[in-house]
């Protein structure tokens, strides 16, 4: 990796409700006061355009095969080239017109307002902890089958929805294709935030030597799910940057693409891993 411009991140925390154009005007304007801040990365939160809820998905639903037609496609696209950012456009419900199946589905922006790359959550959150919390996003959702890593002159990123982020290969993977950082918008809750958001960031950040950024929504205890909030940056040593509370927030970090390596060198787990011992993992 060489040595690039800092990428300036910010991560807004964003207090979303059920009024759509609400959630877009909203997000609009934190995306400004963001990049006013020196912000050149934008992030925003899971499903921020609606509630996070299985029967909210249908009803806030766009298609993106005539990106026009989408409300919320168009207020991103203009946001960035407005602000001149790159922003990573959290994530909305996404229908397929041909198929008629819904995606939780990231889109992220350049700086001239173009559309740099579409994420669609690949795992989706099918849990039961009986007596905490049940969810099953696979009632509504469809996943998606790809990985997404996108290019930018501060160095390459790669893209996870929330739920994603339990799945280390998918880092890996990334980190292994270059990517100096993961994004994950993502909406844990009040179980599994305590237990597993900071653990998580940290873990994926050590395994990989990359940093690691958590974007959440802001908690609202009249919502009918409760995000943990804690938007978070790790840097490549493990180590939290900048972490917010529950409330909304924008966090900005300063992300240097030459740490990976100067970690790498320190602890150089990256080139002592022994694939030919446990090559075949997928069994
Ligand atoms: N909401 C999610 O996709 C994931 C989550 O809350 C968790 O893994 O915990």
């Amino acid at each position: 990796m060489s040595i690039l411009r800092p990428l300036k991140l910010a991560l807004v925390q964003l207090a979303t409700g059920v009024d759509k154009a609400a959630n877009l005007a909203r997000a609009r304007a934190k995306v400004i006061e963001a990049a006013k801040a020196g912000a050149n990365v934008v992030v925003l939160p899971e499903c921020f355009n609606s509630p996070y809820g299985t029967n909210y998905f249908p009803k806030y639903a766009e298609s993106l095969s005539q990106p026009g037609s989408s409300q919320s496609f168009a207020t991103l696209s203009e946001v960035a080239k407005e602000t001149s950012i790159y922003l990573i456009g959290g994530s909305i419900p996404e229908i397929d017109p041909a198929t008629n199946n819904l995606y939780n589905t990231s889109l992220v922006f350049s700086p001239t307002g173009d559309l740099l790359a579409t994420h669609r959550k690949i795992h989706l959150f099918d849990i039961d902890i009986p007596g905490k919390i049940k969810f099953k996003e696979s009632e509504v959702l469809s996943p998606g089958d790809s990985m997404t890593t996108f290019e930018t002159e501060y160095g390459k990123i790669g893209l996870g929805i929330c739920y994603d982020i339990r799945f280390p290969e998918l880092a890996m993977a990334a980190a292994r294709k270059g990517c100096f950082a993961m994004v994950y918008p993502g909406a844990f809750n009040m179980t599994t935030g305590p237990l597993h958001w900071s653990l998580l960031a940290r873990s994926r950040a050590v395994d990989n030597q990359i940093y690691v950024a958590l974007c959440s929504p802001a908690r609202d205890l009249d919502a009918t799910y409760h995000a943990w909030g804690h938007s978070m940056v790790v840097d490549p040593n493990g180590e939290v940057m900048e972490e917010l509370e529950a409330s909304e927030g924008i966090v900005i970090a300063d992300l240097h693409n030459e740490r990976v390596e100067e970690v790498r060198r320190g602890i150089p787990v990256t080139t002592q891993r022994r694939f030919d011992v446990y090559k075949n993992v997928a069994v």
